[in-house]
């Protein structure tokens, strides 16, 4: 079953913006929150010097202690070298452009008379408080005082500000608002190409959106999340868009990342106030781009944004998914590419309780996809778009919509009526040559998960009383290639000896199959090893399925309750012997009959290169075999 998938990146994507604005981030960060205080802060200075500057024109030290000699100083107030004062009676302004009663001047520091026993002298008020003058009236005053106050307050309307902002909504006043599209522009699932299972899956989201109140008055549950998982690029953010397309309902969007800024305590705020909106509008639909961001296991690495903020921020999304009664009418759908690294908090019951795989397109489907993305496209006669899909095994959507885009350009440069299939090919091969992983998958190793997953096919299809193979495929999913085997559960069935032998062999087929026709052991087969490893465990050390264990539990289903079952090492070492004749005489077994029916291991190989997914019915065909009687 389980090839590891090649790792794939996050690459940057320009076609990511179709439809809806790319998120806005935040422009300078740090240095340009502290440049647009200091702009602010030297704005309320001058606003201050401004209204301030009404104590009276500013004249020679010469002119005010010519007035003082003359005895015609009321009062003064000092600071430093600053003196205001008032006049007793209006004197002609030194220059000649009218009186003045008020006045501002400044004492040279090498000012050398007895200005203080003069002023003492002629009784001249000294007054610990500026001079109230008209131009500087209370308003001044308290602008003042206020100063410091003012400059924070515009600092936070500042930031508030600009956290909203990526929302279309923040902190203050301005609401979060859904992403508007146009009737006629609307995402359907008729832009949505060859995951139609993941279509099936989302099917009754749309129903219940379109009409909440039928499920309301059933008293239905809908799922208050679902989580769609997939690599990057294979059409997540698209399907969230379809759903509210389809269910003509408000779309609300934003990248999980955005939440996390440098505050702690603003991204919760953001997601109470898009919840809060979405149920004020509901039915509607949230969509939250990289979950991942802040919903790894919470103690993890520490982001750019911080623990706190990250752990809050995740906390108040569960607690308004806790919130939903169910019948609100507001689903979140959340996308992610990293599924293995998110809490399970997220995936508790009420919250992210649906995950919906979304893989890679297989053949059929990549032709699908090149179809809805060459709607708008003039193609040439020659083009062929089953052989494009047939030469691009392991694309995305993305990566099909990407490679159209520059056939087209291709076309346009060479000055063409139309897109010719020799366009796409040169398209092809510069998007390969570009992309900084291997977008389609080595010739060498799609035949050897060809070659794995038939293996697996096959063994399955030939033990008596398995259950039936339902579908083989070597499109990656999730981590995984292809078939998928269920482990037992021993709760609700009692399993025979031969059955559980039967998964060990089916399991081990797909390395068998890579040894008998390779001759090579990769590492595809770890996840496979684990659940025969599981299996075999449980045989020897549970189940009493080995004469020379015995019939007793020699190692407990849970290790946390040891006690009192914990056998002695000797029984441990015979577990480990028994586990490994077992296993050996199945993989024994999976070769031997891998060699006997190597045509039909051929066939289906051949097949799957071919289409890369076989269903039930086919997989029996092309391998000559009847699909089992369920009945029986
Ligand atoms: N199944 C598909 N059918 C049609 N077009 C697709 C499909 N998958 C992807 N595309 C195209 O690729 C574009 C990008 O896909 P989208 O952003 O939905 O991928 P994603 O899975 O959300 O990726 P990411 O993880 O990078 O956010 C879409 O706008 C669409 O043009
Ligand atoms: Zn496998």
């Amino acid at each position: 079953m389980a090839n590891p998938a090649p790792p794939r990146e996050r690459t940057d994507q320009p076609w990511r913006s179709e439809g809806a604005p790319p998120p806005r981030k935040m422009p300078g960060g740090w240095p340009g929150l502290i440049l647009t205080a200091l702009v602010v802060y030297l704005a309320a200075n001058l606003l201050l010097s401004f209204l301030g500057g009404g104590g009276g024109p500013t004249i020679p030290y010469t002119e005010f202690s010519k007035q003082v000699t003359n005895g015609n100083v009321s009062k003064i107030y000092a600071r430093g070298d600053t003196i205001q004062g008032e006049l007793k009676r209006k004197a002609p302004l030194p220059d000649g452009k009218g009186d003045y009663t008020k006045f501002t001047t400044h004492r040279p520091a090498f000012a050398d008379d007895n200005l203080w026993s003069e002023l003492s002298r002629q009784n001249v008020t000294v007054t610990a408080e500026p001079v109230v003058t008209t131009g500087r009236g209370v308003l001044a005053n308290l602008l003042i005082s206020l100063a410091p106050t003012l400059v924070l307050v515009l600092l936070w309307l500042y930031i508030a500000r600009r956290m909203g902002a990526p929302l279309g909504g923040g902190v203050l006043g301005r609401k979060p608002k859904p992403v508007e599209v146009e009737p006629g522009k609307r995402t359907t699932f008729d832009d949505v190409a060859g995951i139609e299972d993941v279509k099936g899956e989302l099917h009754d989201i749309v129903d219940f959106l379109k009409n909440p109140q039928a499920y309301r008055r059933m008293g239905a549950r809908m799922p208050g999340g679902v989580l769609l998982s997939g690599p990057p690029g294979t059409g997540k953010t698209l399907l969230a868009r379809a759903v509210a397309g389809e269910a003509g309902v408000p779309f609300f969007s934003a990248s999980a990342s955005e939440f996390i800024e440098m505050i702690v305590g603003v991204g919760a705020s953001r997601v109470r106030e898009l919840f809060a909106e979405a149920r004020r509008v509901a039915p509607a639909i949230i969509f939250i781009d990289e979950i991942d961001t802040i919903g790894q296991v919470r103690g993890g690495g520490a982001g750019l944004g911080g623990h706190d903020e990250r752990e809050q921020t995740l906390n108040q999304i569960l607690t308004e998914m806790d919130g939903f009664s169910g019948s609100e009418g507001v689903v979140v759908l959340a996308a992610t590419n990293r599924a293995d690294v998110l809490d399970p908090a997220l995936t508790r019951p009420g919250r992210f309780d649906r995950v919906v795989q979304v893989s890679p397109p297989d053949r059929a489907g990549r032709e699908a996809i090149l179809k809805i993305h060459t709607r708008r496209v003039p193609l040439a006669e020659d083009v062929d778009l089953a052989q494009i899909a047939g030469a691009t095994p392991g694309m995305t959507g993305a990566d099909l919509a990407n490679l159209v885009n520059e056939a087209a350009l291709l076309a346009a440069k060479r000055k063409q009526s139309a897109v010719t299939q020799s366009d796409l090919f040169a398209a092809l091969e510069k998007v390969q040559l570009g992309a900084e992983r291997p977008l389609v998958m080595p010739e060498e190793d799609r035949r050897r998960t060809a070659y794995h997953e038939s293996g697996h096919a096959l063994l399955g299809m030939l033990q008596p009383g398995a259950d039936p193979v339902r579908k083989v495929s070597i499109v990656p999913r999730g981590r995984a290639l292809g078939v998928t085997l269920s482990t037992p559960d021993a709760d609700r069935y009692a399993y025979p000896e031969a059955y559980l032998r039967g998964r060990i062999v089916g399991a081990l087929g797909g390395m068998a199959a890579e040894h008998v026709v390779f001759d090579v052991i990769t590492t595809g087969s770890e996840s496979d090893l684990e659940q025969v490893t599981h299996l075999a465990r449980g045989m020897v050390g549970r189940w009493g399925m080995s004469e020379r264990v015995g019939r007793l539990t020699a190692i407990p289903n849970d290790p946390q309750q040891a006690y009192g079952l914990s056998a002695a090492p000797a029984t441990l070492d015979t577990v480990e012997h028994e586990m490994r004749r077992i296993v050996d005489e199945c993989y024994e077994s999976a070769c031997r009959q891998l060699r006997e029916n190597r045509d039909r291991l051929d066939a289906l190989a051949r097949a799957l290169l071919e289409r890369e997914t076989l269903d039930e019915s086919e997989a029996y065909r092309v391998a000559g075999l009847t699909i089992p009687d369920e009945s029986e």
